[in-house]
């Protein structure tokens, strides 16, 4: 039996003050965020751009929300496929998620509150409106580098400017005894990006290139930076999108929780010229981010062991 190498996810600082663009610590940071991306699909970031306060506060709206009679839950109906209230699933059965639309603006948090809580409930909306804003920026700084790494910097602005944010609050109860551990069955994210952030519980597993299951340990305070289908496409296939899910523990007790920020463009997601030449000719032909999850629903789209190619694949 050959010997399994467990392959390190790279871990990226943004506490550290000096990383301020035109320095060497941030152009090698650019460097280290695509390769990790291109390797992996994915990294760890340690971001202190939000209080304990509200880091705590956050896992408490999570519990509000979960609390809430199913009935009401069910409420979260969103037109875009797979952003509305997920649950009672039997296959699934310790499953439940919630989304937010346009989460990082106050019109969307306040249009979800008041669905859950028609005699309102002002502390969830301000909670959830200031942790989308805080990782929002954590996922443009990414952005941000990623471009630059690509020498296609001077796109990034519009590129933010066109992007929108789906926040998730995902809860995974622990398993009873011969009940299943699977929590989340193996996907690709349809998003740009997905920024998840969870409790004291592990139990996300993501594919490597080689096709072996890493489990991923990230601490409370740290954030998981992951690439969607729609970066894979961006970059023309040189960014991975990772296959991932979620196993509890068989015998944990605990239940898991994670708060997931999605990043979708409004705009058509299409390759870069720059990205295009004789060694990496075009893989992909330009679409509407929307019509990918759409895609998504049909039966085809579903089955799809490369939905890229599937859905967009420049025929050769
Ligand atoms: O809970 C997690 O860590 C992963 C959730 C996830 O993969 C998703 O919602 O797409
Ligand atoms: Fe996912």
């Amino acid at each position: 039996m050959g010997s399994l190498i467990i392959p390190k996810l790279l871990i990226v600082d943004f506490t550290n003050d000096n990383l301020t663009p035109d320095t060497t610590i941030w152009s090698s940071t650019c460097n280290d965020i695509r390769v990790a991306l291109e390797n992996h699909g994915c990294f760890i970031a340690l971001y202190n751009g939000f209080s304990t306060k509200l880091q705590e506060s956050v896992f408490q709206a999570a519990d509000e929300l979960f609390d809430l009679p199913t009935e009401t839950k069910i409420k979260n109906i969103v037109s875009k496929p797979y952003h509305g209230y997920v649950g009672q699933i039997p296959i699934v059965p310790l499953h439940e998620g919630l989304g937010i639309d346009y989460a990082t603006e106050d019109e969307g948090a306040q249009s979800f509150t008041n669905l859950m809580w028609p005699n309102g409930n002002q502390s969830f909306c301000e909670t959830t409106v200031m942790f989308s804003r805080a990782v929002k920026k954590l996922e443009n700084m990414v952005i941000t580098m990623m471009f630059e790494s690509y020498g296609v910097g001077k796109y990034s602005e519009s590129h933010i400017a066109s992007t929108t944010y789906l926040l998730r609050y995902l809860k995974y109860r622990a398993p009873e005894i011969h009940e299943t551990t699977m929590a989340f069955p193996s996907h690709t994210d349809k998003s740009f990006l997905t920024i998840l952030h969870q409790n004291q519980v592990s139990g996300l597993e993501i594919r490597s290139r080689n096709e072996e299951w890493i489990s991923v340990e990230y601490p409370p305070s740290s954030f998981m930076v992951m690439a969607g289908d729609a970066c894979k496409a961006w970059s023309n296939d040189r960014v991975l999108s990772p296959y991932h899910k979620v196993t509890m523990d068989k015998r944990g007790k605990e239940t898991r929780c994670t708060i997931a920020l999605f990043s979708f463009l409004s705009k058509k997601v299409e390759v870069p010229d720059e990205l295009v030449d004789d060694e990496h000719p075009l893989m992909f032909k330009a679409f509407d981010h929307v019509d990918l999850l759409n895609f998504y629903l049909t039966e085809v789209g579903r089955k799809s062991q490369n939905i890229l190619q599937d859905f967009c694949g420049v025929q050769i």
